[in-house]
């Protein structure tokens, strides 16, 4: 949350130049205050985990929100029972003609199909397109970021030779971002995909900038500039043993996987994993929650 002080206090100066959100009292006193109204498109298999990892993020914040949860109705997941999405889900049907602060577009295990392939990419197109003049910022979390960059600005995936998979170093591209305010200049992110999105495609669209990367991982946060769309390759939000459960999946079908990497001590399966990247998930969702959602969004919703 922003510091609101006098002014003139010396402090703002020096606290502006250093990143931290000081709100003026003018400004302060002009602002009007009302509960957000946040969407997420959840397109997982295992919707129920999704939705606990995502929340557990985005209510560790002052700001009261509204969740409305969309599931796509053009696909019948097997993996979430049915009476959970009757219950507790919308489609896009229901909330077409509304307008979001934010909305949370979750990865999706379909990263090896062309987008074309994926059954519901239709209705996704449809979504994506309502996104950029109904919601005031939009994120797109790993699949979901492929997804958005393909369909908005024709960036391609592709596969890469061996899964990206573990806890990987990525530092901070540019200073004075907000998405990226008290971040540490080292920190730590989970990956977990067969699929890449190159530097060289994004540099070719203008407005799209590059706001953090890894020596190992590649891109990590793609944003359109003024930050109504931001594109995240990692899986910050994961549970600690989240990775484990995808390794011990693969292993016991058989498949040839390798260990995570920097996940486990030692690299040993049967110890418990260090959990390096909560504080890291925590501030990029509050930092999105704060700076581009609530400090942006029209008091009057229909204004977005
Ligand atoms: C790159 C990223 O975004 S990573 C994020 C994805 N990560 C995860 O999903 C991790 C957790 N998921 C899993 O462990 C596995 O997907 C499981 C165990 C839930 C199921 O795996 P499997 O039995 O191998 O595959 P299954 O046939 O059930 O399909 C898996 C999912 O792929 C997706 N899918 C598969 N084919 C299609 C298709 N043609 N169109 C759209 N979605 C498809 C669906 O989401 C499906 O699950 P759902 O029907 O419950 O929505
Ligand atoms: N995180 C995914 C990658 C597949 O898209 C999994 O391991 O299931």
């Amino acid at each position: 949350m922003p510091i609101k002080i006098p002014d003139n206090l010396p402090a703002a100066e020096i606290l502006n130049s250093e990143n931290i959100f000081v709100m003026s009292e003018e400004r302060a006193f002009h602002q009007d205050i009302r509960p957000l109204k946040i969407v997420i498109l959840n397109l997982m298999p295992t919707k129920i985990t999704t939705e606990t990892q995502i929340l557990r993020l985005i209510g560790n914040s002052p700001l009261q929100l509204d969740i409305v949860f969309l599931h796509p109705k053009t696909h019948l997941s097997k993996n979430t029972p049915y009476e959970h999405l009757i219950k507790f889900y919308n489609t896009f049907d229901d909330i077409r003609d509304q307008k979001f602060d934010g909305m949370i577009i979750t990865g999706a295990p379909v990263e090896q199909m062309a987008f074309e392939e994926v059954n519901y990419w239709n209705e996704l197109k449809e979504i994506m397109t309502w996104s950029y003049t109904n919601v005031t910022s939009t994120l797109h979390i790993c699949w979901g970021a492929q997804a958005g960059l393909y369909f908005h600005y024709g960036i391609p995936k592709y596969a890469l030779g061996e899964k990206m998979f573990g806890i990987f170093s990525h530092t901070v591209n540019k200073l004075n971002v907000k998405l990226l305010r008290g971040f540490d200049d080292e920190f730590f992110v989970p990956h977990s995909r067969h699929t890449e999105i190159r530097r060289e495609d994004i540099e070719k669209v203008p407005c799209l900038e590059i706001l953090s990367e890894s020596i190992d991982s590649g891109v990590y946060i793609v944003a359109l500039k003024g930050g109504r769309q931001v594109f995240v390759t990692g899986h910050s939000e994961y549970d600690p043993l989240t990775l484990k459960a995808e390794y011990d999946r693969d292993i016991s079908r058989g498949i040839d996987i390798k260990v995570p990497k920097n996940y486990f001590p030692s690299d040993d399966p049967s110890k418990y994993p260090m959990v390096r990247w909560r504080g890291h998930a925590t501030l990029l969702f509050c930092n999105w929650l704060n700076y581009y959602v609530y400090q942006e969004t029209p008091y009057n919703l229909e204004q977005v």
